[in-house]
C-alpha cells in the first residue's frame, strides 16, 4: 500500500513558480529519499503533505486520507523532524520526551516505557545532560526520537543529515533504517551517497518536476551509457592500447576506463587478437550523481 502519495501538485510564490507538476508515491515500510538541490522545493513539499501551506492545484494523500490545509487531521498518522528542530534546552532528553508525552495525553506508565524505547532507538538512553549541551547530531536523533514518539505511520525528515560530519551522519541513516520497521520514511536531502546508503526508493526534484523516480535498481538502468574498467597483466600492453583507443583513460598503473562500455566489442577484440592477457574487465554502475547530471542535462 501506498503511504503517501502526491498528485500534480503545483506551488508558487509569487512569480516564483516551485512546484510545477509534482506526482510521486511512497510505498508503506520504505526509506524514499527525496532528493534535489539547494531551493528544488523539497521543504515547500514537505509543507503541503503537512497541511502548513496550500497547494495552487493537485492532491495529496497519507495513508489513504487526503490533506487539507491548516489543521489537518492526516497529521495524526505523521512524525516530523524540520531541519532545526527546537528543543527545551535546560531539558535532559528524558525530560523533553516525558513532556512530549504529557501533551499528547499519554498515560505516565505508558510515557516511561515509551521514552526509554525510543532513547535507545536514537542511542541516548544513557545521556542524562541538559539539550544544551548537545552536539548537532545528538539534537537530530533527539528529534527523531521525538517525532517517533506518537508512532506515526510516516516520519518525514527535513535534510536530517546535511549539517552532520561522517561519524554523525551514520548514527542518523542507520536509525532511519530501523525506523522502517515501524514506520516509513520520507527524507530529503541533497547529499547523493546518503541516498545510495539507505534509500529503497528515490525521487528527483528538479526544475519543479519528479525527473527521475524508481527503486536505486530502476533509476540506475536510466543512464544510457555504462562504465567499465579494463586491468591488463603488463604495463606496456595498457600503455599501447590507449595509444590504439585514445577515448581510454588511464587510471591506475595497468588500469584503463572505458567511459561507454559500448565501445568494449572492439577493444576486446584487439585484446583476442594480440593475445594480450587481461587481468580484469569489469562494468561500473552509474552514481547517482551521474545519473542526476544525466537527467538534468549537466
Ligand atoms: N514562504 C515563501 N515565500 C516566498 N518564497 C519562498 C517561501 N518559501 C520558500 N520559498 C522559495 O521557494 C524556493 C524553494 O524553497 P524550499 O525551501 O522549498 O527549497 P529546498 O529544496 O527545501 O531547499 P534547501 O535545501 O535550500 O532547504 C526557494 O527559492 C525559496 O526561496
Amino acid at each position: 500500500m501506498e503511504m503517501l502519495t502526491l498528485s500534480h501538485i503545483a506551488k508558487r510564490f509569487g512569480e516564483k513558480q516551485v512546484l510545477r507538476d509534482v506526482s510521486f508515491s511512497v510505498p508503506e515500510h520504505t526509506v524514499f529519499g527525496f532528493v534535489g538541490q539547494n531551493g528544488a522545493g523539497k521543504t515547500t513539499a514537505m509543507k503541503l503533505i503537512l497541511g502548513l501551506l496550500t497547494s495552487d492545484s493537485g492532491e495529496i494523500t497519507v495513508n489513504g486520507m487526503r490533506v487539507h490545509y491548516g489543521n489537518t487531521q492526516t497529521n495524526r498518522f505523521v512524525g516530523y523532524l524540520p531541519d532545526v528542530p527546537e528543543f527545551y534546552s535546560y531539558m535532559t532528553p528524558t525530560e523533553y520526551l516525558r513532556f512530549c508525552g504529557e501533551i499528547t495525553g499519554m498515560p505516565s506508565k505508558e510515557i516511561k516505557g515509551r521514552c526509554e524505547e525510543l532513547l535507545r532507538l536514537v542511542g541516548l538512553e544513557k545521556e542524562d545532560r541538559r539539550i544544551k549541551g548537545f552536539s548537532r547530531g545528538m539534537k537530530q536523533r533527539l528529534g527523531i526520537a521525538q517525532a517517533l514518539f506518537g508512532r506515526p505511520k510516516l516520519l518525514i525528515c527535513d535534510e536530517p543529515t546535511s549539517a552532520l560530519d561522517p561519524a554523525g551522519r551514520k548514527e542518523l541513516l542507520d536509525i532511519l533504517v530501523n525506523a522502517k520497521e515501524q514506520t516509513t520514511v520520507l527524507f530529503s536531502t541533497h547529499i547523493l551517497s546518503d541516498v545510495e546508503h539507505i534509500c529503497d526508493e528515490i525521487a528527483f526534484l528538479h526544475d519543479g518536476r519528479i525527473v527521475l523516480q524508481g527503486s536505486l535498481e530502476e533509476v540506475r538502468k536510466i543512464k544510457t551509457t555504462a562504465a567499465a574498467e579494463l586491468e591488463l597483466e603488463r604495463l606496456e600492453d595498457s600503455q599501447t592500447l590507449s595509444s590504439v583507443f585514445p577515448h581510454l583513460k588511464s587510471i591506475g598503473r595497468n588500469t584503463l576506463l572505458l567511459e561507454d562500455a559500448g565501445n568494449l566489442p572492439d577493444i576486446l577484440y584487439y585484446l583476442g587478437d594480440k593475445r594480450i592477457p587481461v587481468l580484469r574487465i569489469e562494468r561500473q554502475e552509474a552514481s547517482l550523481e551521474e545519473l542526476f547530471m544525466e537527467v538534468v542535462g549537466k
